[in-house]
């Protein structure tokens, strides 16, 4: 039973110096430092269990999530924790619809950030009275309690209550084997740490070859900023992994559309299963362009993590426009906003393949996927999440 008042928020500006290695860098990304506006909530309940929450951000951005979610915390405090769950929808409501915040996103940007820093606190205080982690805690929920959750605001012209409801009885098949494989064998993964594009040559290969050593199957690489560079780099990747292991690439949204496409061409001989994020992240039509001009070249593209909300996944999904859905923990709002997206790539059959490079984000995420496999795809196919 969920229980006490939230009687304190706190928020932390923590900051990795990340920049300092090339850890994390991509081609817009070229001195990331790796940071997180960190939200701990306390109940006045006597368990003394505290929820902890996140979101991703980079260095100096973090000190403006924070101002955020300090402006979002009166709509949590002295709130009963069993009302705030109890209407969930309700609850994501009253947070992005705050009439003068909702002014400078809605649903997006820095105070949707904050949303779902604040929200996965909420999420994780529940999970932590119910002793269970989070991803059991989905798993146990009726289809109904869970379907409450979500704000179905904006997406009902694809995915109605009912539908999801119907989506989630039907993968109730099989589950506990799912469960069964999960707890067993975890869950499939690609790794991007050997090839930030701040690594010389010598690290990739040095990377490279201890992730070859621990038995890591797909490796994505970044691309984008210099086209000798990068076939440099990806020859060297795709000579040291061979032919059958998995190479993705992802160019941080470097390019425009016909350029994407021509750098692309150039670099299909290197057989990527996917380029992410080729082109601006709101860009929906652009990257329906895209992923058309790619598919002869067997390409796919894989984008989501800068797509600011479900309303965007939905014209995504709509417009055919990636084969590779990739959630983030962090920029979407919280498991609440998550869910009415992995029910949408559900119903149009479009795997989804996490987001999570960043700090955190790992942990976060491996919640919702392994979430997704047992009770919504019921599906391995296609879908490594790094
Ligand atoms: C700045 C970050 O490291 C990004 O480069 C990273 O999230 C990346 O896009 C990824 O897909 O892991
Ligand atoms: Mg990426």
């Amino acid at each position: 039973m969920v229980h006490g008042r939230v009687s304190r928020l706190s928020v932390h500006d923590v900051r990795f110096p990340t920049s300092l290695g090339g850890h994390g860098s991509d081609a817009m990304h070229t001195d990331p430092d790796y940071s997180a506006a960190y939200v701990v909530l306390e109940t006045d309940a006597e368990d003394g269990l505290k929820g902890y929450g996140i979101t991703f951000t980079l260095g100096r951005g973090t000190e403006v999530v924070v101002c955020a979610v300090n402006a979002l915390a009166p709509h949590v405090l002295n709130k009963d924790l069993g009302d705030i769950v109890g209407d969930f929808r309700g609850f994501y409501r009253q947070l992005t619809s705050d009439g003068q915040l909702r002014w400078i996103g809605p649903e997006k940007g820095v105070v949707h950030l904050a949303t779902a820093a604040v929200l996965n606190a909420v999420w994780d205080l529940w999970a932590k009275q119910e002793g269970k982690p989070l991803w059991k805690l989905l798993v146990d929920m009726d289809p109904r309690t869970l379907v409450s959750c979500i704000d179905f605001r904006y997406i009902t012209d694809v995915l109605t209550e009912e539908e999801a409801c119907e989506i989630l009885q039907q993968s109730q098949v099989g589950k506990k084997e799912r469960e069964e494989q999960m707890l067993a064998h975890g869950y499939p993964a690609y790794t991007t740490s050997c090839a930030w594009l701040g690594y010389p040559d010598a690290t990739l290969k040095q990377l490279c070859s201890e992730a070859l050593k621990d038995g890591w199957t797909r490796f994505k690489v970044k691309v984008g900023a210099d086209l000798q560079d990068d076939i440099r780099r990806c020859r060297l990747v795709r000579n040291m992994i061979g032919p059958e292991k998995t190479l993705m690439m992802d160019a941080n949204q470097r390019w425009d559309v016909p350029e994407a496409v021509e750098w692309m061409t150039k670099l299909a001989e290197f057989k990527p299963l996917w380029i992410e994020e080729p082109t601006s992240p709101d860009d929906i039509l652009g990257h329906a362009a895209i992923s058309k001009a790619l598919a002869p070249l067997g390409i796919g593209v894989a984008t989501g993590e800068q797509c600011h909300n479900r309303v965007i996944f939905k014209q995504l999904l709509q417009a055919k426009a990636l084969k590779f859905l990739q959630i983030d923990s962090c920029r979407l709002g919280s498991v609440n906003e998550n869910l009415s997206v992995l029910l949408m790539a559900k119903k149009f059959e479009i795997p989804v393949c996490p987001h999570a490079g960043g700090v955190g984000l790992c942990e976060l995420v491996q919640h919702l996927i392994i979430f997704d496999f047992i009770s919504v795809s019921a599906s391995l196919q296609d879908s490594p999440s790094n």
